[in-house]
């Protein structure tokens, strides 16, 4: 059987599949992230390990025995930071993706940059690791110059994992420091930033073995010491592999802590100026080796922060949410709590419920909820300009409950395909191992993603919630801006 390991932002998930690709197994494990700052996001990387020994051990014990494990790949949030030494300890809590800090140096590192910036092909973005490093190298210089690697989340829990440092294109591909047309590191970026460029691992195709399980690594997660690891890739891309989506035109919403509306192309055509990203697939030519992506930032993550400020659970949340009326009794809720992406390119613009009457119960602040992030959703797809006629697969743990999803096929006006397996950036990763070692001879030996659930049909049009979408429309241009800038003087600390 194939482990597939994805290293999400609030929990790992390992998923036991077969070379048919039948799931035998699966098991998740939860972390935190911390904002010790406003507008941080950070994680210890001594956490992902924890959490991903208690995943994958539940698996392994949930899997039928006497089936042995013939690979491992791996998936991870994109983007953040991981500083580590050449033994690979994590040297700080990791940078994530959901992180602001570097807003006020994206105008300093667009000048650094200068005309390299053209070969990025992408917006530039706080939270990327390019301008965390920069901010790293301004606040942490000491700390900086301690580290041996500077890597992607899953990159870090490969090094973990093997004792072998590599990158590989799909995560590469996000970190602002990498010419995606020539598929290789920025080199010339890293040295403007004064980053030392030894800080990027070498890079491997993402299909490609990247090393064996270490004795001291495999002995903690309950699997034999030198089982095979193959590079694996962001989650964005392996999500998309592993619910099958691997020709041009193709299209995909994964609900997580972010929310990412992704479409497969085939060509390096750009739209930076929207807001929208071009990564890297986890495939080469001639299979499409690039995607659009519409990134939504305060997915999950808004809901997540909704639900403890609301002071319920998730299953409370969503009763009360969907006990309230379409439009939210006039409240709506801005999502930007880290900021946001897709289309708004705005670190530092921050989210809040308004509309607020003596009227509004928590019925009302959970809908806002609900609908800010769908409303969020369906600027980030009108600024990808998906043809309408495109189907979009949707995958994810984030939007399980029927009735969340209805709101985002009735918001988004599109029918949503579930996809059969809703960890699909965990079997994406599970694939990648299997072509890694291989086990399919290339990707058109690959399982299909088997059968969809039901389709989500949108309802039709219901003027109260396209009246909230428009108050949500008029909302981010008088939020633009507001607060002021942060006043905080930061000082060189480590
Ligand atoms: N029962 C639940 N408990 C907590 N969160 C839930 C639940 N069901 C759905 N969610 C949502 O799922 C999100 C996490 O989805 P997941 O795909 O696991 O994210 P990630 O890959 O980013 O870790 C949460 O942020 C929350 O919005
Ligand atoms: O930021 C992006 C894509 O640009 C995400 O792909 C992150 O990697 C987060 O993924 P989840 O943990 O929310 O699935």
């Amino acid at each position: 059987m194939l482990l597939g390991i994805d290293l999400g932002t609030g929990s790992v998930k390992a998923l036991l599949l077969t070379p048919e690709g039948a799931v035998l197994a699966a098991a998740s494990a939860p972390y935190e992230v911390a904002a010790p700052r406003p507008g941080w996001a950070e994680t210890g990387a001594e956490a992902w390990w924890q959490a991903t020994v208690t995943a994958v051990r539940a698996a392994l014990a949930a899997a039928p025995p006497a089936r042995s494990v013939a690979a491992v790949g791996l998936s991870g949030q994109m983007h953040g930071v991981v500083l580590a030494d050449a033994a690979g300890v994590p040297l700080r809590p990791a940078v994530l993706w959901a992180d602001a800090r570097a807003a006020p140096l994206l105008e300093p590192y667009r000048e650094l940059l200068g005309g390299l910036c053209a070969a990025l092909e992408n917006p530039v973005a706080a939270g990327m690791a390019g301008p965390t490093l920069l901010w790293l190298r301004r606040y942490e210089p000491r700390l900086l110059a301690r580290a041996r690697w500077a890597l992607q989340p899953k990159d870090w829990l490969r090094l973990r994992l093997t004792g072998e440092a590599a990158a590989e294109p799909s995560d590469a591909s996000g970190t602002l420091l990498y010419a995606l047309r020539e598929d290789a590191w920025l080199i010339a970026a890293a040295e403007r930033l004064g980053l030392n460029p030894a800080l990027l691992p070498p890079l491997v195709p993402s299909s490609a073995p990247a090393g064996t399980l270490r004795p001291e690594a495999a002995a903690a997660l309950g699997l034999p010491a030198g089982v095979r690891v193959v590079a694996g890739g962001a989650d964005t891309a392996c999500a998309a592999l592993g619910s099958g989506l691997v020709r041009a035109g193709e299209a995909q919403l994964t609900v997580g802590t972010g929310a990412q509306l992704l479409v497969v192309e085939q060509e390096a055509a750009g739209r930076a100026a929207r807001g929208v990203h071009l990564f890297r697939t986890v495939l080469a030519p001639p299979h499409a080796p690039f995607y659009a992506l519409g990134a939504v930032q305060n997915a999950g993550l808004a809901l997540e922060w909704a639900r403890r400020a609301l002071g319920v659970s998730w299953e409370r949340l969503v009763a009360l949410a969907f006990a309230a009326p379409p439009g939210s009794g006039g409240v709506s809720f801005a999502p930007y709590l880290s900021g946001e992406r897709t289309p708004h390119l705005d670190a530092s613009v921050r989210g809040g419920w308004v509309g607020l009457s003596l009227h509004s119960a928590p019925e009302h602040l959970a809908r806002a909820a609900f609908e800010g992030v769908a409303f969020a959703l369906r600027d980030a797809l009108v600024a990808l300009e998906l043809p309408p006629e495109t189907p979009l697969k949707l995958a994810g743990g984030g939007a399980a409950q029927p009735a969340w999803r209805q709101l985002l096929a009735d918001t988004l006006r599109r029918p949503l395909i579930p996809s059969a397996v809703p960890a699909a950036s965990a079997r994406g990763a599970a694939l990648l191992a299997g072509l890694g070692v291989g086990l399919y001879e290339d990707v058109s030996a690959l399982p299909p993603p088997g059968p969809a659930g039901e389709v989500v049909t949108p309802a039709p049009p219901d003027a109260r919630l396209e009246a909230a979408y428009a108050r949500f429309r008029a909302l981010y241009p008088r939020l633009r801006g507001w607060p002021p800038a942060d006043e905080t003087v930061l000082k060189e600390t480590r």
